[in-house]
């Protein structure tokens, strides 16, 4: 749609999406008001070069609508974050790094409602890094998204230098360096895990086609919205141009369960236990390694002789505790798995500690230890802190590890065959097993 057309006939269309890097005018749909916008790409400054007409639903906008002014060329700015500013003064006096965009779904779910104050503190990137969060929800989320960006106004957060809010991803993504992909819709009662991952999947399908268009080129993915690990693989088969390498599954909320756990038995603080490897599924297959693990330096299996309580309580309690956790507090983990997010994000950005690792949700292609290649599976990894990680060699396996790896296996390779036709793969098949569940399911 041309300026001419949006002049002459009524708007009828909520948004429009594009399929490469922006071009053309946008057309973006709040509660009160229809932005276009007009970008040109690429785009090196993103307060440069753009032009934006604001109207009402149903008005004719008039062509002198059109401001070219410095101080609204933000898209989707939210607030005091549409006020001029000069950054690059700042990061000169400041010594501050350059700004880093980072994109949130699902921003006016519960476990944003945590995890945005964290990225906008610093916490995550530290004291010396500028943060644009850009924040995608839906029409049906819209007003919540503005009460989120308003709580983020009235924090006053000094790294905080940019929020911008909208429901089309192929605007919100844009040049995006990170992109949390939480979003997603829970499982109702008597709905089949195959239909949680043909709707949710139809979302990170789109999702992935919006980053592989215009996000940054290296953009890291963490997929946390259910089921993960299979979210995070429909991403990336429809980001064929971003490495997969760079596609996550949140497991590391369960690896600060298993630590928890382990501490708790063995009479120490968590921060004793080392080396914690979530294997496979974000679902009660899961497998929480303590063969491998350490506590206080020394393998789990020489400080907690109970090897029976290993293997059948701690399993079970680290592959349920989401369950558990919905059961008392009438809600999922939102706190915890906001935490854990920004230990992930952490994790990539700072050197992993010698000797140590960390879990994470990666693609398998490549992998040494024989697991099936093209799916999404929780193994160890390490990182020198420049975003990237590598997967850890020395790790040991023994019958019994082996056995509950194949589960996990097995359950993600049925979850792929369920959503082939999201993946480009072919005709759907899905041959789930009965026992399969997320860890907030009992
Ligand atoms: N990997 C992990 O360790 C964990 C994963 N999770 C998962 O994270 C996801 C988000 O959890 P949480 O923030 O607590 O959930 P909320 O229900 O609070 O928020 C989820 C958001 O998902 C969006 N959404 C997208 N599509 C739909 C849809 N069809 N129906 C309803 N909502 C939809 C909604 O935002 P909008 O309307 O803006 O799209 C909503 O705000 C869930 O999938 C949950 O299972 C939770 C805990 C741990
Ligand atoms: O099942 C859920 O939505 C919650 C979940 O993933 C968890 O607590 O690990």
């Amino acid at each position: 749609m041309s300026v001419a057309d949006l002049t002459t006939s009524p708007v009828t269309s909520t948004y429009t999406k594009t399929s490469s890097r922006l071009h053309s005018p946008q057309l973006s749909l709040s509660s009160t008001r229809l932005s276009v916008h007009f970008s040109r790409s690429p785009r090196p400054n993103p307060r440069a070069q753009n032009f934006k007409i604001t109207c009402s639903v149903n008005q004719v906008p008039s062509p002198v609508a059109v401001q070219t002014e410095e101080a609204k060329n933000k898209s989707e700015c939210f607030g005091v974050f549409c006020q001029t500013y000069d950054l690059k003064a700042e990061e000169e006096t400041k010594s501050w790094k350059k700004l880093i965009n980072v994109a949130v779904s699902g921003a006016a779910g519960m476990i944003s409602n945590h995890l945005l104050f964290k990225l906008a503190s610093g916490e995550v990137f530290g004291p010396d890094q500028p943060i644009a969060l850009k924040l995608l929800g839906s029409e049906r989320s819209f007003q919540a998204l503005e009460g989120v960006a308003m709580e983020l106004e009235d924090s006053l957060y000094p790294l905080l230098r940019e929020v911008s809010i909208g429901i089309n991803p192929y605007e919100v993504f844009e040049e995006v360096e990170w992109a949390l992909l939480i979003g997603a819709k829970p499982r109702g009662p008597g709905m089949e895990r195959a239909g949680l991952l043909d709707i949710n999947g139809q979302i990170f399908a789109e999702q992935g086609k919006a980053l592989n268009a215009v996000a940054s080129r290296n953009v890291k993915v963490i997929v946390v919205g259910n089921p993960c690990n299979t979210n995070a693989l429909i991403c990336l088969k429809n980001a064929p141009n971003i490495p997969a390498k760079n596609f996550h599954a949140l497991t590391r909320l369960d690896e600060n369960r298993a630590k928890c756990q382990l501490a708790l038995k063995a009479g120490v603080f968590y921060d004793k236990v080392s080396n914690m490897t979530i294997w496979g599924n974000h679902s009660t297959t899961q497998v929480p390694d303590f063969l491998n693990a350490r506590i206080n330096g020394l393998p789990v299996k020489e400080v907690i002789k109970d090897h029976k309580w290993l293997e059948e309580e701690f399993t079970e309690k680290v592959q349920k505790r989401g369950g558990v956790l919905i059961q008392k507090w009438g809600r999922s983990s939102a706190a915890s798995t906001a935490v854990s997010i920004a230990d992930a994000m952490k994790s990539l950005v700072t050197p992993t500690p010698e000797g140590d690792w960390f879990s994470s949700g990666v693609y398998t292609n490549g992998n040494p230890y024989g697991i099936a290649q093209d799916i999404v599976f929780s193994m160890p990894c390490r990182s020198k802190g420049d975003g990237d990680y590598e997967l850890v060699k020395d790790v040991t396996f023994d019958k019994y590890l082996l056995k509950r790896i194949a589960k996990s296996e097995a359950e993600l390779l049925a979850e792929k065959r369920c959503v082939a036709h999201l993946t480009g793969e072919g005709v759907a098949f899905c041959d789930l097993p009965e026992d399969t569940m997320l860890p907030g399911e009992m």
